[in-house]
């Protein structure tokens, strides 16, 4: 069945109760556009992932896991979250419209704010672009993607040297690139210099969906500290070796000692259609 076909989506009350515990409190009405409230942005790490872990076929290929109604159950997700957060790889590959289009019955409402980590502005934005599409038809909220400051130069908070028909094309529709120092290893971004990005933007919470790349950073020290809850939809299918396969590096033990896993506590998990929907929190 087609995208088209399958839209648009719903989600059953009983199958929203269960997600609530997980999600980000609902802001404030009088909340302002940048709060003031210490506690640091709710992070809900979500993804969908074969019996075999993998997210994706192969690196770059777009893989429909979720059936329609687990697909329904992210796209409620994204209209609870301020911020929809991916990796450049994703970007590129998937050409993803990262809105909500969840049916006006279920419950939808607020789009959340797309959000690309790109510290070499590699994902060619343009006019034809599904989010680009989609913040022009006031379905969804124009990206900010996050480049290197160092590379691309930083003016008056603004990033300069990146490609200017890119930087039209986001600015035409209220997006744009945000400079931020990559202070981790090969270039990354840390994910504390992030998550206080979104926060000056006045977000209060974010999803991240992936890729590989950006689950696998997170759920390693010291990235896992920061995640409050955990969303994983589990499709009954094995991709086979080659994928984009979630499994993050150990933490290292004391000396002579194991390493000790990432484990999640709290957890609950519940059918959708054929799949498998499992939450949970960082056991600290
Ligand atoms: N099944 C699912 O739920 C999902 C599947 N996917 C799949 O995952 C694949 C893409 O995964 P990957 O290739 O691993 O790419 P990715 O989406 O994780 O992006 C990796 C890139 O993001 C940037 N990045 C990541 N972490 C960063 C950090 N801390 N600081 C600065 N930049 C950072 C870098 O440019 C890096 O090359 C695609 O095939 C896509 O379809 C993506 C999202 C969800
Ligand atoms: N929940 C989920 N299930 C799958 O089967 C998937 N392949 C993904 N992928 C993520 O969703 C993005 C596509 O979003 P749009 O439908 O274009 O808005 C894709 O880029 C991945 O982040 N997710």
């Amino acid at each position: 069945m087609s995208e088209q076909e399958q839209e648009p989506l719903t989600i059953q009350p009983a199958q929203a109760a269960l997600l609530t515990p997980y999600l980000p409190p609902p802001p404030p009405a009088s909340s302002p556009s940048h709060s003031t409230n210490p506690k640091k942005i709710h992070v809900t790490l979500t993804y969908a992932q074969s019996l075999d872990s993998s997210l994706a076929l192969a690196p770059g290929l777009r893989t429909v896991l979720s059936g329609a109604q687990s697909k329904a159950m992210t796209h409620f997700l994204r209209s609870r979250h301020a911020a929809i957060l991916v990796g450049a790889g994703t970007a590129v590959a998937d050409d993803p419209g990262l809105n909500s289009r969840l049916s006006s019955g279920s419950g939808a409402g607020s789009q959340p704010r797309p959000v690309v980590l790109d510290p070499r502005a590699r994902w060619a934005v343009h006019e034809g672009s599904k989010v680009i599409r989609h913040a022009r038809d006031g379905k969804g909220l124009a990206p900010f993607v996050l480049v290197d400051q160092d590379r691309f130069g930083m003016e008056l908070g603004d990033a300069s040297g990146v490609d200017e028909g890119r930087r039209r094309v986001l600015e035409s529709v209220g997006g744009r690139y945000i400079p931020l120092k990559a202070r981790g290893p090969n270039g990354r971004f840390e994910w504390v210099d992030v998550l206080a990005v979104l926060e000056r933007e006045g977000l209060g919470s974010v999803m991240i969906e992936g890729g590989g790349e950006v689950i696998n950073s997170l759920l390693a020290p010291p990235g896992n500290g920061l995640v409050d809850s955990v969303i994983v939809t589990i499709a009954p299918t094995w991709l086979g070796r080659g994928g984009v396969v979630v499994s993050p590096p150990r933490m290292r033990g004391e000396e002579g000692a194991h390493a000790t896993p990432v484990r999640l506590t709290d957890v609950s998990c519940c059918p959708f259609g054929e799949d498998v929907v499992l939450c949970g929190r960082i056991l600290r």
